[in-house]
């Protein structure tokens, strides 16, 4: 069936502005995406300008070329955003759980022969393409009726054949199937990861340390082939070469059903990796070193037992939130927010000049985490007179780092964001030049931003890369004046009713589809 039959030009047109605008985001010229495609270069000038009759198939592969929600086949459109800014809100907002603790979690819950239950776990795209992949797999996981806590139980055989391969190739988190799965099988196959269009993001840490444990890996034809080769119960020291999150908890993973004394050097001790932790130890794997750089593993080979954990309350989230509030101004409460994971942010904000009050610490549900509640007030901010730039923990958060260029963007003065992690992650928040600001890419890696700036509404579709998008919705509550965010999908990948939770403070933002 021919598009051209139900839709006016006018459609075609609105089409071409969204695959343009998409594979610029994704930097791609005509001819790469053409040859994606399997089409010519002209084919794709042509369908950019409107001028191409569209054809479902062809719509459907744009989309998957283009990893994009911008044009769906048989399922709602894409969701946009109406942002009327330039008015403070105020209030308070509670911090959910984290997304990167929630995705790990459920990858360890498939070490357990137990009922591992999960509560307040948040609901988001990101926990539901894994929890697709669970279930397609034969894992039993249930949403209780409030919605909030999850039960997972795994059956005795896999159905690995049945496995959920979109549903993977959507997230990149999939790769922490690895360390549980290489005790359950001798050989297997995964889908390569996914996730965000950050630019290239290496799996060969991952690699050098599940190889201790018997996991060799040949990656082809769109999958991982594993095969494990169980080495003894020797005790063993792996040493990452990045401290990587994901990979600490893979090692961890791999090592919680490895009946020995494994010892993990370079570990991440970042929160998602303690919530890990805190977890794997209820099952009865103790660990010695907990929230350092060295983590002793007493392996278990059989982990069988009921468990109830609550994952910890997200920094990135927290960051968000404080971000929202101080580009508008705002007197702004952030409850619930994980202090040791924002201590740097916290630092450097108050050397720029914001005021903040912090409440006595608490512990979360966990019994481990430390939580505030921050206030902020309006402040004058300046530029920090040193780059800011991320590092692993303990350092300012990676993925806080987008969240700082729209706060230099309201402060007077220079500052060099020096994002050296992702490739691709610095170059979405140049959007930011469309609603006024200041923000020249210097290179792939560092930004310079120079404040303040007069925001002004503009219509943008969103990147697809989750904190830049989310980065430019908060300056739209800066902006007088209404703005469009376009294809906000990526948003509800990392946070839940964040547009909701916004309102409640007093932010104008109308939800819309076409
Ligand atoms: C599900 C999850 O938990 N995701 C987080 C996790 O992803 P994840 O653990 O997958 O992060 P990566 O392993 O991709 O690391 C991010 C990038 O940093 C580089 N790198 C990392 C560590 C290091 O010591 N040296 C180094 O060069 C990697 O090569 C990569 O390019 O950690 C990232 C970095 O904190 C966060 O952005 C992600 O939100
Ligand atoms: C990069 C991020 O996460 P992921 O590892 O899930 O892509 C992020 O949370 O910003």
């Amino acid at each position: 069936m021919s598009l051209t039959e139900e839709a006016t030009g006018q459609s075609l047109r609105q089409i071409g502005t969204l695959v343009r605008d998409a594979r610029r985001h994704h930097g791609l010229t005509q001819t790469q995406l053409a040859e994606r495609l399997g089409t010519s270069q002209s084919a794709i000038a042509r369908i950019e300008q409107g001028a191409q009759n569209l054809t479902l198939e062809l719509l459907g592969r744009l989309s998957a070329a283009l990893d994009s929600e911008l044009i769906t086949v048989g399922k709602a459109g894409p969701t946009h955003l109406r942002v009327t800014g330039g008015t403070p809100l105020s209030g308070s907002v509670t911090v959910k759980s984290s997304k990167n603790a929630a995705v790990a979690l459920l990858c360890a819950s498939l070490l357990n022969r137990g009922t591992t239950t999960l509560r307040n776990v948040a609901r988001i795209v990101e926990v539901e393409r894994i929890l697709d992949v669970l279930r397609s797999i034969g894992v039993r996981a249930t949403w209780d009726d409030a919605g909030r806590d999850l039960t997972i139980v795994v059956p005795d055989e896999l159905d690995l054949a049945g496995i959920d391969a979109d549903a993977a190739r959507r997230t990149r988190s999939i790769i922490m199937f690895l360390g549980p799965l290489l005790h359950r099988e001798a050989t297997f196959e995964l889908p390569y990861a996914g996730g965000c269009d950050l630019g290239t993001r290496t799996v060969e840490p991952h690699m050098i340390a599940l190889r201790p444990f018997g996991l060799e890996i040949e990656a082809h034809a769109g999958e991982y082939h594993a095969r494990v080769d169980r080495p003894g119960s020797a005790d063993r020291t792996i040493v990452l070469t990045e401290r990587g999150d994901t990979v600490t908890e893979n090692a961890l993973l791999a090592a919680a059903r490895h009946p020995g004394r494994t010892t993990i050097r370079n570990a991440s001790p970042n929160y998602m990796v303690q919530d890990l932790c805190l977890y794997l130890e209820l099952l009865g794997v103790r660990i010695d070193g907990f929230g350092t750089t060295t983590l002793v593993v007493h392996g278990v080979a059989e982990l069988d037992a009921d468990v109830d954990y609550t994952p910890s309350e997200d920094p990135v989230e927290a960051m968000s939130l404080l971000t929202a509030g101080i580009v508008t101004g705002s007197e702004l409460t952030v409850r619930r927010a994980p202090i040791e994971f924002l201590e740097i942010e916290l630092a450097i904000l108050g050397e720029m000049g914001l005021r903040y009050d912090l409440s006595p610490e608490y512990a979360a549900d966990n019994g481990r985490t430390r939580l505030v509640d921050i206030t902020i007030h309006p402040s004058d901010l300046g530029a920090p007179i040193d780059k800011v730039h991320p590092m692993p923990f303990p350092g300012l958060n990676i993925d806080n780092l987008p969240f700082f260029t729209v706060i230099a963007a309201s402060a007077s003065g220079g500052t060099l964001i020096h994002d050296w992690v992702y490739d691709n992650r610095a170059i979405h928040l140049s959007d930011l030049t469309r609603l006024g600001a200041d923000v020249r890419l210097l290179d792939p890696h560092r930004v310079l931003v120079t404040g303040p700036t007069h925001w002004s509404a503009a219509e943008i579709v969103c990147p697809p890369a989750l904190r830049p998008a989310v980065c430019i919705l908060l300056a739209m509550l800066a902006c007088k004046g209404t703005s469009v965010l376009r294809n906000v999908d990526i948003i509800a990948r990392g946070y839940e009713q964040l547009y909701e939770r916004l309102v409640e403070m007093g932010a104008r933002i109308e939800v819309f589809t076409d």
